[in-house]
């Protein structure tokens, strides 16, 4: 008796596994997130995401070229924002010499052709650390589109290719396109966040941006009424064909691991990219087990990145960016 499929000789060296791969990663699968900050000569390391950094402007200009030649050709930015600037409505998020808007104005200096998306939510300008304005103890979705909507006008005026609205509003898709049609903005592009899930892997990102929600009466303490439930499914589905039906042009998962799930059921239904965002939570877990000898870092990075792909991710936001092109390369 014998095996009528042996199934391993497909395995049998490297040659024939490199013939059957069915998943690889390329730079081109990456979008770099880059944290930008006011000031001269800054590069500062995130206490709670090794080796990675907010730049001041002057250092983000030879990030942004350094990315270029190593082929990573876009990048998501996001600013971090002076105390003094906050308030309930996110003003200083459509100050047109903002720090976001003269960020996008630096990478296109340095670097024409390399892609430039936007965050686009109050929470870094807001006062209370919310991606809305908040009234009563709520935060109003309405008023918070428009917010938003400016906000993500500012950024087509000061030059981004793409906005990436992460809020997690109703209708603000449609509200932006609108917009952006309106002004003349026909070629700007929308990643939407459309599946966001109210997560505990955020911590380390709202330690770059210092944009934890404030623990004070009256505001609501998490995201949990916008973000969505994790326990759920379905309304991923819903808010994902909504924002393709409001204008779209690529959707969203967020987070990455915990969510594959969830990545593989819109790829299998939608016709548009799909994004998925590793988020700072996960990349805090493998460099924390990494420094302490328990993970294989480099082997690790790249099983994750694929099993992204895998799902069904045909772009994938991380900061493990510059480490997969160095493993790529060596
Ligand atoms: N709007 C962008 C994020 O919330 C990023 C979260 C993370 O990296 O943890
Ligand atoms: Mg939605």
């Amino acid at each position: 008796m014998y095996p009528l499929r042996r199934n391993r000789r497909l395995r049998t060296n490297e040659a024939i596994r490199a013939l059957v791969r069915e998943t690889i990663i390329s730079p081109n699968d990456f979008l770099v997130p880059l944290f930008v900050v006011e000031g001269k000569s800054i590069k500062d390391e995130i206490p709670s995401m090794p080796n990675y950094f907010r730049y001041s402007l002057d250092l983000l200009e030879k990030e942004v070229k350094e990315l270029w030649n190593m082929g990573l050709k876009s990048v998501l930015l996001f600013a971090k924002v002076p105390d003094n600037l906050k308030d309930n409505k996110g003003t200083e998020a459509s100050n047109p010499n903002g720090l976001m808007q003269r960020a996008i104005k630096t990478v296109k200096n340095a670097c024409p052709e390399m892609l430039v998306m936007t965050d686009v939510a109050l929470d870094p300008y807001s006062a209370y650390g919310h991606d809305g304005i908040i009234e009563n103890g709520r935060v109003l979705n309405d008023a918070s589109v428009n917010a938003l909507t400016a906000m993500s006008l500012s950024h087509a005026q000061a030059g981004a290719d793409f906005v990436a609205p992460s809020d997690m509003m109703d209708g603000r898709i449609l509200s932006i396109r609108e917009a952006f049609e309106q002004e003349g903005f026909v070629n700007t592009g929308i990643m939407s966040y459309s599946a966001k899930y109210a997560s505990a892997f955020y911590g380390p990102f709202r330690d770059a941006l210092d944009s934890a929600p404030v623990d004070l009466i009256d505001i609501p303490k998490d995201k949990k009424s916008y973000q969505m439930d994790y326990a759920n499914r379905s309304e991923a589905l819903i808010e994902t064909e909504m924002d393709i039906d409001e204008g779209a042009d690529i959707v969203m998962v967020k987070p990455g691991l915990c969510y594959l799930d969830i990545v593989r059921d819109i790829k299998n239904i939608v016709n548009v990219p799909v994004a998925v965002y590793q988020v700072s939570g996960e990349y805090a877990m493998l460099k924390a087990a990494a420094e302490k000898g328990w993970l294989n870092h480099d082997a690790v990075v790249m099983e994750q990145v694929t099993a992204i792909k895998r799902a069904g991710a045909d772009i994938m936001a991380s900061y493990f960016a510059k480490d997969v092109v160095r493993i790529l390369n060596s």
